[in-house]
């Protein structure tokens, strides 16, 4: 696949990564020796700004202003929900199309699709923004990466960016005290991303990525890798875009 400029092949092999450890050697002294574990251990530091960024804080605390942030999260879900269905046709087995499915038509395409209308709606978003803003670089960014994931129809590699997305979101949202926010735009933004539904979610794709990985060899694990910290880096940027 040709890309207009290579600038997201050279993004998910960037020079500044600090090089990862090779997994079949890291494995040997993990604590954890899972795949996942050590796609997420060589994420860091950005793994862990994600998931204690002040933007996501203040999304627990009902005091982030939510406007730019779902604005172009709407435009990151679009991308998104067209990657779950390259999952469903890349994933190498029927019992691994199902729950991609389920999630798709459950959530993504009925809660999910139901809170950003009525909150796009309630923070006074016109038409035009909602289907079609100007669009932030990070937001620009993610897409590509994203499409690049589909395109590829590499199940491991599509894999690895749903993994990174939904388990990173995870990650902030369980670290939300209660008792919630009352306002819905901060209570449900929460309550979609924690939960023992949403952690069997992000279990599966875990799960795939611990089936898979270990035999991919070493230049597929680094590719793989390159995706999953690829897309953490964009994450943090998006919270920075969010924070302003
Ligand atoms: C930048 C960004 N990263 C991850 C998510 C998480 N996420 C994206 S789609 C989806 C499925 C339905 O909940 C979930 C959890 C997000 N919204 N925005």
């Amino acid at each position: 696949m040709e890309f207009q400029d290579g600038a997201v092949d050279a993004q998910v092999n960037d020079p500044h990564d600090a090089p990862a450890p090779v997994y079949e050697v890291w494995r040997t002294t993990a604590a954890d020796p899972a795949f996942s574990e050590w796609l997420r251990s060589a994420s860091e530091p950005d793994w862990t700004a994600v998931v204690t960024h002040p933007f996501a804080a203040a999304i627990t605390t009902g005091e982030a202003d939510m406007r730019r942030y779902l604005v172009q999260d709407f435009q990151f879900v679009d991308a998104f929900t067209a990657l779950l269905g390259a999952a469903v046709a890349g994933a190498d087995r029927f019992e691994s199309r199902v729950p991609f499915g389920r999630f798709l038509g459950q959530i993504v395409t009925d809660t999910e699709r139901s809170y950003f209308h009525r909150a796009l709606d309630t923070l006074g978003v016109d038409a035009d923004d909602v289907t079609s803003p100007e669009l932030e670089p990070v937001t620009v960014r993610f897409q590509a990466l994203m499409d690049e994931a589909r395109l590829s129809q590499e199940y491991p590699v599509i894999l690895a960016v749903l993994c990174l997305a939904e388990w990173i979101y995870l990650g902030w949202a369980s670290r939300a005290a209660e008792p919630s926010p009352e306002e819905f735009l901060y209570r449900e933004w929460i309550d979609l991303h924690s939960g023992p539904d949403f952690e069997a979610w992000v279990g599966f794709l875990r799960g795939e990525l611990d089936r898979l990985g270990p035999s991919l060899g070493e230049a597929g694990q680094a590719r793989v890798l390159g995706f999953f910290r690829e897309a953490a880096r964009l994450e943090r940027g998006f919270f920075d875009m969010a924070q302003g």
